[in-house]
């Protein structure tokens, strides 16, 4: 049997590592015959709860799972770790934007970020998850100068799924007949979801997703907001934020990371930018990825037209801006 591999997982007595830890332990992510050691992080206050989650997770008795660390020490949380899950992070309330959370969080993944640079291995795969995901990411990586910027990413595979569905819905097919939907930008109300270069699978036949949809109006206006505003939207009916759609989310993206992407599909990630499609090299942007030997590799060539051009600009400036926000707020 392989090494287990060191999986940390912060904000780990919170609601989306609730579910996040569980397809975590039974090899949803790193596969069925990968042993895991999972180090769980969390701040002093939430010991009591974070020792209950560890009582659960011995009490699910899965095998791959030959060790749990349960801590609040970052430096025992980050020691030597294969893969990390930043999940730690205030959520938000109703009303607010993500970017609100900039000023309570931007401070712990700088935090992070330092005990990262000093502890981790050097080809640590990080999602950070935690909001405001992107500029979050991005402070991550700046204070962890020695890990390779790549191995950075943040999470907007919640709003590719979330799309997804919204189209199958539309087409009354299932989800896996829906394919290479893009998320550009920002995990953030700004977001573009494109499917001009999406397809689906209907009755037999694989079209371009507006061709099977038929109806421009709503590919360019309901869909677009539906999917920008879902985050919202749950939190409006729940009370709290999306948490078991998070955490599938997280596993799906580690997943593909480990894994890689298959057949020509490609996957949503938010990734630092090298310019690509014009956007702002440094950013963490979500671009259409696909991932081989878990290196990423951005998908070159696609045609941007004058509509999803503005959408994609519009979402880089907020990037900019948090981005901005966020260093004034790490100046010590
Ligand atoms: N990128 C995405 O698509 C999504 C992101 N989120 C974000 O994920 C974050 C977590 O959400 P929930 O689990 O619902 O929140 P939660 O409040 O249930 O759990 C957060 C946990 O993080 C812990 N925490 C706070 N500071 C920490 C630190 N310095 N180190 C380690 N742990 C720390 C808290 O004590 C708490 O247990 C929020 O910022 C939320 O907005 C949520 C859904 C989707
Ligand atoms: O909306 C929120 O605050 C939580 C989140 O990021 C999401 O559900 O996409």
């Amino acid at each position: 049997m392989a090494e287990p591999l060191r999986v940390v997982v912060t904000g780990a007595a919170g609601q989306i590592a609730y579910s996040l830890l569980f397809s975590v332990a039974k090899g949803d992510v790193f596969g069925k015959d990968q042993p895991l050691e999972l180090l769980l992080l969390d701040i002093t206050p939430m010991m009591e709860v974070l020792n209950g989650v560890v009582m659960e997770l011995m009490d699910c008795a899965i095998p791959l799972v030959k060790n749990l660390v349960a801590t609040d020490d970052p430096n025992v949380a980050f020691k030597d770790v294969d893969a990390a899950f930043m999940v730690g992070a205030m959520p938000r309330k109703e009303g607010m934007e993500r970017k609100d959370l900039l000023k309570a969080n931007v401070k712990i993944f700088k935090a992070q970020g330092q005990a990262m640079e000093k502890l981790a291995k050097k080809s640590v795969k990080v999602v950070v998850v935690g909001n405001p995901a992107n500029t979050n990411a991005c402070i991550l990586s700046k204070y962890a100068p020695s890990i390779p910027k790549e191995n950075f990413s943040c999470m907007t595979r919640l709003d590719q799924n979330r799309a997804q569905a919204q189209i199958a819905a539309k087409l009354n097919v299932s989800t896996e007949k829906v394919s290479n939907i893009i998320i550009w930008g920002n995990h953030s109300s700004t977001q573009f979801p494109d499917v001009a270069h999406a397809k689906a699978e209907v009755q037999g036949k694989v079209v371009t997703v507006p061709e099977a949809v038929q109806d421009d109006n709503f590919l360019k206006n309901e869909f677009i907001k539906t999917v920008q505003q879902r985050g919202a939207a749950v939190i409006k009916a729940r009370k709290l934020s999306s948490a078991m759609s998070a955490a599938k989310a997280a596993c799906d993206h580690m997943r593909d990371w480990f894994i890689g992407t298959k057949g020509g599909n490609w996957v949503s990630m938010g990734v630092i930018s090298d310019g690509s499609y014009g956007i702002k090299e440094g950013l963490m942007y979500s671009f259409p990825v696909t991932i081989e030997n878990k290196k990423i590799t951005i998908v070159q060539g696609l045609s941007i037209n004058e509509f999803a051009r503005e959408k994609m600009d519009a979402t880089a400036k907020e990037l900019e801006q948090e981005l901005s926000d966020a260093l004034a707020e790490c100046v010590d």
